[in-house]
């Protein structure tokens, strides 16, 4: 099975510093990936490369192609970015916001069809949004329009989810319902790659983790290489302990420790 995504020798820049250097990792179908470090170590930056918006030393192939080598619409109907700063300048209800997902599958002068309205406000539905169609996205709460992006990308039915901190501002709930509604779509042969500063959000829902320290270092491979106390600590240069509730694994930072 060929890769759906190679990163080769990737190197993360900004403002002169050297955020990641190296980077390697492959992505195939089905997989989940977490993106984990410190504030400013470089998760935006490495999603912004990805996605084709920050041209970067290094190769990123995506289905074989080398990503620069893409159409914008037709990579847009292979990777889906939702962006930290998802916010819209102008008037836009739920439901337009969700089909903003079927551009890249649209004519320059078609509108919308009768299907894929019936394919946004399913992806609304699934995150609890549907009542919320008719609003205007500037009268949200800062989580239901986390919530409304997320849609958006889902209704983009793309092979590769680039997804920044998905779950910021979201509830309990919601967190538990998005993650439950993506790893439905890597059951369906999605590859995700999500930033969180949560490491429990790997905890049964994550296939892979990609640590970024910030300074240049990395470590990218499946959970159970990866995530564990020594690194977690190392990469929040703070304790982190390892405790297991109800025979699953979670990470919790120490009290009572200083920061490094
Ligand atoms: N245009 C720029 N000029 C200079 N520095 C920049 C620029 N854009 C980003 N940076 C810096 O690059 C670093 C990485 O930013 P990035 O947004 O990728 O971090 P992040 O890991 O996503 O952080 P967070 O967890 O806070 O969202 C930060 O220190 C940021 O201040």
């Amino acid at each position: 099975m060929s890769a759906l995504l190679q990163v080769h020798d990737l190197a993360l820049r900004q403002g002169g510093r050297l955020l990641c250097a190296d980077l390697r990792f492959t992505v195939q179908a089905g997989q989940r990936w977490l993106v984990l470090g410190e504030n400013g170590s470089g998760k935006s930056t490495l999603l912004a490369a990805l996605a084709g918006w920050l041209a970067c030393p290094g190769r990123v192939e995506l289905a074989g192609r080398a990503l620069g080598d893409w159409p914008a619409r037709e990579r847009a109907r292979q990777l889906a970015w939702l962006n930290q700063h998802d916010d819209c300048p102008f008037p836009l209800s739920v439901r337009e916001k969700a089909l903003t997902g079927r551009h890249p599958h649209l004519g320059r002068w078609d509108w919308e069809s009768a299907a894929d309205v019936a394919l946004a406000e399913a992806q609304l539905a699934r995150l609890d949004l549907l009542d919320l169609a008719g609003r205007d996205l500037a009268t949200l709460s800062g989580g239901e329009r986390r919530r409304a992006g997320l849609a958006a990308s889902l209704t983009q039915q793309a092979a590769l989810l680039l997804l920044d901190e998905p779950l910021s501002q979201l509830d309990l709930r919601h967190q538990q319902q998005a993650l439950d509604v993506l790893a439905e779509e890597a059951a369906a042969g999605r590859a995700l790659i999500m930033v969180s500063h949560d490491p429990n959000h790997a905890i049964g829902f994550a296939s892979h983790v990609l640590l970024l320290y910030g300074d240049g270092r990395w470590q990218a491979g499946p959970v159970d290489e990866v995530l564990n106390e020594a690194n977690l600590s190392a990469l929040y240069r703070h304790p982190v302990q390892r405790g297991l509730i109800t025979g699953q694994p979670c990470f919790l930072p120490q009290r009572g420790q200083p920061c490094a």
